[in-house]
């Protein structure tokens, strides 16, 4: 059976990275969403299980210790991970996996598997980006500024990632998403890696 993608789509805190992976998923259901744990607490209307795994610290320390997290790191004073095993069974089902991560987890992902496809969100603009962030109402005004700052940093970062996607409009950031998945998986090389027998065959002919 073929290995599913994992996609990660990462960026700077405020860009879209929620909702433009929430349509996503309503476009292509086959995708699979990896729930994150985290440690901060859980904003209104979201569920445990669901938006995330909400955990204590010392309950966090303990994924961590028994190696549970494909990744994770610290963001705005709270951890943030990925639950190792969901992942690793969902690709070798060969079922998609994406991942709605922050810039350095994303690029502890990528030593990992240097195979998936990594995409970065970016904002329109600076100021755009401050406004999404502030008009989501969630966020006081020192984490605005915290996570502004974090926002510039993990811009410079962009060239390490496989693709970049403006998110200027939801439907028209997804719609680019979508054919970056749909590329991905007509690559030749990886239908010659999972089908190691092909060339030889082809030789042979
Ligand atoms: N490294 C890492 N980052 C994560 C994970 N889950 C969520 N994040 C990122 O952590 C940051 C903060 O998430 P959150 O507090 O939910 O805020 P929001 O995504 O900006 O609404 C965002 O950039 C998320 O994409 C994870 O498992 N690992
Ligand atoms: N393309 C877009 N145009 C305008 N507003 C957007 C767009 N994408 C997301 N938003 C808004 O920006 C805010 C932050 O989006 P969110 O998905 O929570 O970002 P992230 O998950 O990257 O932190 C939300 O209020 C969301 O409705």
């Amino acid at each position: 059976m073929n290995k599913g993608l994992l996609i990660v789509l990462s960026g700077p805190s405020g860009v879209g990275k929620g909702t433009v992976c929430s349509v996503l998923r309503k476009k292509m259901p086959d995708l699979v969403y990896s729930v994150s744990a985290t440690t901060r607490s859980p904003r209104q209307g979201e569920i445990d299980g669901v938006n995330y795994f909400f955990k204590t610290r010392e309950q966090f320390q303990e994924m961590m210790a028994c190696d549970a997290l494909l990744e994770h790191a610290e963001y705005v004073g709270n951890c943030y991970g990925t639950p190792r095993d969901f992942v690793e069974r969902t690709l070798a089902g060969g079922q998609d996996v994406i991942l709605e991560i922050e810039v350095q987890g994303a690029l502890k992902v990528k030593e990992k598997f240097p195979e998936g496809v990594f995409i970065f969100l970016v904002p329109p603009s600076l100021d755009e980006l401050k406004q999404r962030i502030t008009g989501r109402g969630t966020e006081t005004q020192d984490t605005i500024n915290h996570r502004m700052t974090v926002a510039e940093e993990e811009m410079n970062l962009l060239s390490h990632y496989d693709y970049a996607v403006v998110n200027d409009e939801i439907e028209a950031a997804c719609h680019r998403i979508e054919s970056i998945i749909t590329a991905e998986h007509c690559k030749a090389s990886k239908y010659l890696a999972e089908l190691g027998e092909l060339p030889a065959a082809i030789e042979k002919a």
